[in-house]
């Protein structure tokens, strides 16, 4: 293991190389802060030195300040936590230092990795280097002087554009836009940087302050005009963040006061963020995501993954087309069976257009998308899966169809083979039962459309091998999906968790709340639809069907609304058919439909639940409480049944299998910073009104009367007695 720290060596050529050394991406924690603060102090004060480069270890730079600090942060509140780094090391060491310093950049710079290298006097990079300042996906900003110097290097208006998305650029293109001074092979990055710092001394080459540019800032007038739309679309786009508008502020600041000014501010406004909610919510999430790839006894126990050249799908409906789409993307050879030539073709054909969909919205080149779709054979019999890695079963929720078609791939596939299914609800055991290959039968629950979504829910059952996980996990990884491995239990652990969010949104509306204010409260918390746009999204039989399902599982917590078949009934289907809740009209936004209203009465009238017969009457509050208490009250059982290995791991699947708002947390965290005694409070008193629906589970009143947060872990024995 290389070591954690900073190295400096100075070479007969009177260049000091300060080297970041904290494996895997060099993050700038605390001591390697203290150590570049040191490492620059002893090279300015020595006399055999006369230039600096700063790089780091590993082929990687540096990937930004360590957020873990950041989570101290949020469990201490103590603020005191952040070091002075962007004045004290970045404008007073390094960018005032009589002596030139060059950055050798190499593998990645991001946020404070970036900034550093931004406040060096020139920065050479390898090529495809990724450079970005990602913070405002942290809930904060750049907080080492980045939205000061990025307007100053690149311009502002690619500067906002690359701070407001997040996203990286390479090498290649920060050359061209003034970011990077040359792109230069990797094995000379050194050599060439250390004659660049020498050149710098000598006077042969600028010595440039990134702070005291002002040439490629616009003039004020038209500076004001670029934030100001920014601000506009920021208002549109990121209503709940407020670390977009911050960041406007900051470089506004800047422009107006010089970048002095605008670094003052910049580390003042850096600190506020730092404890918003906002920030805390993202963090978690930062950190959830990678604890996803942790299983016990799957991850630690020496498995190597093995390789998955070819994949069978079978079945090319919506889901098995995009599964196969998600494949060919990732250079996987995709075999994709139907019954017939008709489904064969259409499936093809639903491939092709995905493909074409991303090629037309610029997310990938026409010779690309050539290369996936040659990737693609359509097949009407088993004989081309004598040689697959892996099967993917898409077919409709049937148990007979499904026990058949494992019991023929049982033959016909190799030995080896990792037999999977997409299955939504159906216990695994019963998918296998025809076959004496459980230990290789897995669930892989793909989120709609599956080529989009990025969750991966792999099911295990009790003998599904540690090596078939590891696998599915790796191919989650090609086919940049996040694999959360979950138990066998129905729904799993994202539909298990929300089947009661679209019924309590239905029971809110047959107690007599308006179907649109429904959707506006929940788009307001940051849903990107609503429970009933989404309803027309998905279309209403999907939904009766998985009811159903929820209904049998789980008699006595759930609510069954007339609604659906009502729609149903009166010739509507929601988007496919262009007649949801909304009018859909191409070009335009969904537009609520007012002539749903009478059908929504003869539900109120048929289920009679409005106390008194009047409509109740809610705050928006209460009706965001009443949809995702019962939520919360779901995701306990799932927590308590060990169907998940962490309660992160539910919110990382809320988050990116139901779009639960990222700032958030995801719905555990989000519930733990509500309270879980007013959560249990608030159900007890809904079941007293409107009966078992509401119901608290037992979980969620112990944690309550104990003031244990819902995350805390599950007690091994507990979590056994219930799983799978
Ligand atoms: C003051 C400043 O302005 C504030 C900042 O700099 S805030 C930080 C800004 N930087 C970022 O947001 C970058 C965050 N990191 C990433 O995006 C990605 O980790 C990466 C692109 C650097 C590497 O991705 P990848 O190779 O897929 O590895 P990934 O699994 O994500 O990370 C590897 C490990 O490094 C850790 N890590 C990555 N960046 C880190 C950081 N900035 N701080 C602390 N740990 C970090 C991860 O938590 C993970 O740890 P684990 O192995 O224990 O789970």
């Amino acid at each position: 293991m290389a070591k954690v720290g900073v190295m400096l060596e100075v070479g007969s050529d009177g260049v000091a190389v300060i080297t970041m050394s904290n494996p895997p991406v060099n993050a700038l924690a605390i001591p390697i802060l203290a150590g570049l603060q040191e490492k620059f102090d002893e090279a300015m004060r020595r006399s055999d030195v006369k230039a600096v480069v700063l790089t780091g270890k590993g082929g990687r730079f540096s990937g930004g300040f360590d957020i873990n600090v950041f989570e101290k942060i949020h469990q201490t509140g103590n603020l005191k936590l952040l070091p002075n780094v962007s004045v004290d090391l970045v404008v007073n060491t390094m960018e005032d230092a009589k002596k030139p310093i060059v950055a050798a950049v190499e593998g990645l710079a991001l946020g404070g990795g970036l900034e550093l290298a931004m406040g060096c006097h020139a920065r050479l990079a390898a090529p495809r280097t990724q450079l970005g300042l990602p913070e405002l996906s942290l809930g904060i900003i750049p907080g080492f002087g980045g939205t000061q110097r990025l307007p100053r290097l690149l311009g502002l208006p690619k500067a906002i554009e690359m701070m407001r998305s997040s996203k990286p650029i390479m090498s290649e293109e920060g050359k061209k836009l003034g970011l990077i001074d040359e792109v230069v092979p990797s094995g000379d990055l050194l050599k060439v940087s250390r004659l660049w710092a020498l050149e710098i001394a000598d006077r042969r080459k600028p010595w440039l302050r990134s702070l005291h540019r002002t040439d490629k800032l616009p003039p004020l007038s038209e500076a004001r005009k670029i934030l100001s739309i920014a601000r506009e679309q920021a208002k549109k786009t990121a209503k709940n963040l407020p670390q977009h508008q911050a960041c406007l502020d900051v470089i506004e600041e800047g422009i107006i006061h010089g970048g002095y000014s605008g670094v003052l501010k910049e580390e003042k406004v850096f600190h506020e963020l730092v404890l918003s909610d906002t920030a805390k919510g993202l963090v978690h999430v930062f950190f959830a995501q990678r604890a996803t790839s942790k299983v016990p006894n799957v991850t630690d126990v020496r498995l190597k993954p093995r390789n998955v050249k070819k994949v069978a799908v079978l079945g090319g409906g919506l889901m098995g087309s995009g599964i196969a789409t998600a494949l060919i993307l990732s250079n996987i050879y995709v075999v994709l069976k139907e019954i017939n030539n008709e489904y064969l073709l259409k499936g093809i054909k639903t491939i092709e257009a995905n493909v074409q969909g991303l090629v037309s919205k610029g997310k990938l080149t026409a010779d690309k998308a050539d290369k996936a779709l040659s990737m693609l054979k359509g097949v009407l019999d088993y004989s081309d899966l004598k040689d697959v890695d892996m099967v993917i079963e898409a077919v409709i929720e049937n148990v007979s169809l499904k026990q058949a078609i494992f019991s023929e791939l049982e033959k016909v596939c190799p030995s080896h083979c990792i037999l999977a299914t997409n299955t939504s609800s159906i216990d695994l055991n019963i998918v296998g039962a025809k076959t004496s290959s459980q230990d290789r039968i897995v669930g892989a629950h793909f989120f709609s459309p599956a080529h989009v979504m990025p969750l991966l829910e792999i099911v295990r059952s009790e003998r599904t091998s540690a090596q078939v996980i590891l696998d599915l996990m790796t191919v989650g990884k090609i086919i940049k999906k996040v694999p959360v491995v979950v138990g066998n239990c129905v729904g799993f652990a994202v539909n298990r968790a929300f089947f009661p969010y679209s019924q309590s949104a239905h029971m809110l509306v047959n107690l007599g709340v308006d179907v649109f204010r429904v959707d506006r409260v929940i788009t307001n918390f940051g849903f990107p639809i609503g429970p009933f746009q989404l309803g027309d999204v998905a279309g209403y039989g999907v939904g009766l069907a998985v009811g159903k399902i929820f209904a049998d599982a789980f008699p006595g917590r759930t609510f069954k609304s007339p609604l659906g078949e009502l729609l149903i009934k009166s010739g509507r289907n929601g988007k496919s058919n262009g007649k949801g809740y909304y009018i859909y009209e191409k070009g335009n936004r969904p537009r609520p439909d007012p002539s749903i209203l009478p059908l929504v009465e003869e539900s109120r009238r048929l289920t009679n639940i409005r106390p008194g017969g009047k409509p109740i009457s809610v705050s928006d509050q209460e009706i965001l409480e009443m949809i995702l208490f019962p939520v919360v009250n779901e995701s306990c059982r799932v927590l308590e049944e060990g169907v998940v290995i962490r309660a992160s791991d539910l919110d990382i699947a809320s988050v990116l299998g139901m779009s639960f708002p990222s700032y958030r947390g995801g719905i555990v965290f989000w519930a733990d910073r509500v309270g879980a005694d007013h959560i249990y409070k608030s159900l007890k008193k809904w079941s007293e009104l409107y009966g078992s629906f509401f119901k608290p589970s037992r979980f969620l009143e112990e944690r309550a009367s104990k003031g244990v947060p819902l995350s805390a872990p599950v007690s091994s024995s507990s979590a056994s007695r219930s799983r799978m």
